[in-house]
């Protein structure tokens, strides 16, 4: 890439595509293009034309959608489904109508099958049954590595696309019941911490087995790939390493100094139970993760405590 493609980052203010943003500018790339929710509804075909035309832009990294944990999964999913698939194949419709050559579609661990081999490799897609809490939005997601590949065939593109595990990190979803395990987690040990609560309950099991990647590290495994990786099949991204959501929690609660107990709700969903990606592909090409998890945790609890007026309602 050229320092100075315009790059359109649909999603520019969420966990990920805010983390692109600041990786970006940090590597001087200096025409960065972002458009909110309110101001380009992705759903909206003939917006989205409208705007990829006007500011016709030579690489476009779609880190929009529509995202949360595995209850806001399981509740919404004709939401996740629809609202998903609009606005990716509205994103990159409008992209090959434009001729933008460069896009980075962003996928998720979840579109691979409940029961993968572990470490997941890429050449699991498709081999198994999804975990039901997420089918919906794995479908999505599916469709969008397939419409990555469909235009490279049909029309050349040297279009992407790249699978996260687990993202956290400052720039979160907090909402205690639709977002994702370590942030949710964060919030109810702080909150508990401060209330003086002797109690604190963690959904599920708590044996289901996961993967964390801090959203700096996948912002610069986005640039990465941006800048070195150019082929139709997927590429995994995530750490390599994972522990059990017991084992999370009791990190988080060492981490905000929280002394009390953790008691497990067996009446939630667990999901799949182990969700580990083989990221030798990536590793191979020359790209690590950095973070380690407890220095993120504690970097993410610092930023909570900073934004604690405003986290998100949704
Ligand atoms: N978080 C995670 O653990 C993981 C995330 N991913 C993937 O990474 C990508 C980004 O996720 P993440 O950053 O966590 O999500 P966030 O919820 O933090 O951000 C999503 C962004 O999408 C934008 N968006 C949602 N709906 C619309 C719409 N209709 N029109 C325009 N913009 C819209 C929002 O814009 P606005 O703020 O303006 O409303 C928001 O900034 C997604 O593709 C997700 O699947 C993959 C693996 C794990
Ligand atoms: C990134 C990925 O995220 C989703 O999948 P998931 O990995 O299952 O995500 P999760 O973070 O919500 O849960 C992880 C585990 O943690 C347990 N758990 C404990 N206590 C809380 C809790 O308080 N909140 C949540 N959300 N989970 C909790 C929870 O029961 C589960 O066993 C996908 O739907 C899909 O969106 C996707 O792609």
């Amino acid at each position: 890439m050229n320092k100075h493609d315009r790059i359109y980052i649909a999603g520019h203010r969420g966990l990920a595509g805010s983390a692109i943003w600041r990786r970006l500018e940090a590597e001087g790339y200096d025409q960065l293009i972002g458009a909110t929710s309110s101001e380009l509804d992705l759903r909206d075909r003939d917006a989205v034309f409208a705007f990829v035309r006007d500011q016709k832009p030579d690489v476009i990294v779609d880190a929009a959608a529509r995202v949360g944990g595995i209850q806001a999964n399981d509740t919404y999913s004709a939401e996740f489904l629809s609202d998903n698939l609009q606005i990716q194949v509205n994103l990159m419709d409008a992209a090959n109508a434009a001729g933008v050559e460069r896009l980075l579609f962003l996928g998720s661990s979840c579109i691979y099958p409940k029961y993968a081999e572990q470490p997941i490799k890429e050449s699991s897609l498709l081999t198994g049954e999804l975990e039901p809490t997420n089918d919906a939005y794995a479908i999505a997601k599916i469709a969008g590595i397939m419409q990555v590949q469909a235009s490279r065939k049909q029309y050349g593109r040297r279009w992407i696309s790249a699978m996260p595990t687990n993202l956290y990190g400052p720039g979160d979803n907090f909402h205690p019941e639709h977002s994702h395990v370590l942030p949710a987690l964060m919030r109810r040990i702080h909150e508990a911490k401060v209330a003086g609560e002797p109690e604190v309950v963690i959904w599920g099991s708590g044996t289901p087995l996961r993967e964390f990647l801090h959203v700096d590290d996948l912002a610069d495994a986005s640039v990465f790939l941006l800048e070195n990786y150019d082929s139709p099949e997927t590429i995994n991204v995530g750490v390599g390493e994972d522990l059990s959501i017991r084992d999370l929690a009791e990190l988080i609660a060492e981490v905000v100094g929280y002394e009390g107990r953790l008691v497990q709700d067996a009446t939630k969903p667990d999901g799949t139970p182990r969700k580990l990606l083989d990221v030798s592909r990536l590793n191979d090409l020359g790209w690590h993760a950095r973070i380690a998890l407890r220095d993120g945790i504690a970097e993410t609890y610092a930023w909570y405590l900073e934004h604690l007026d405003q986290l998100r309602t949704r």
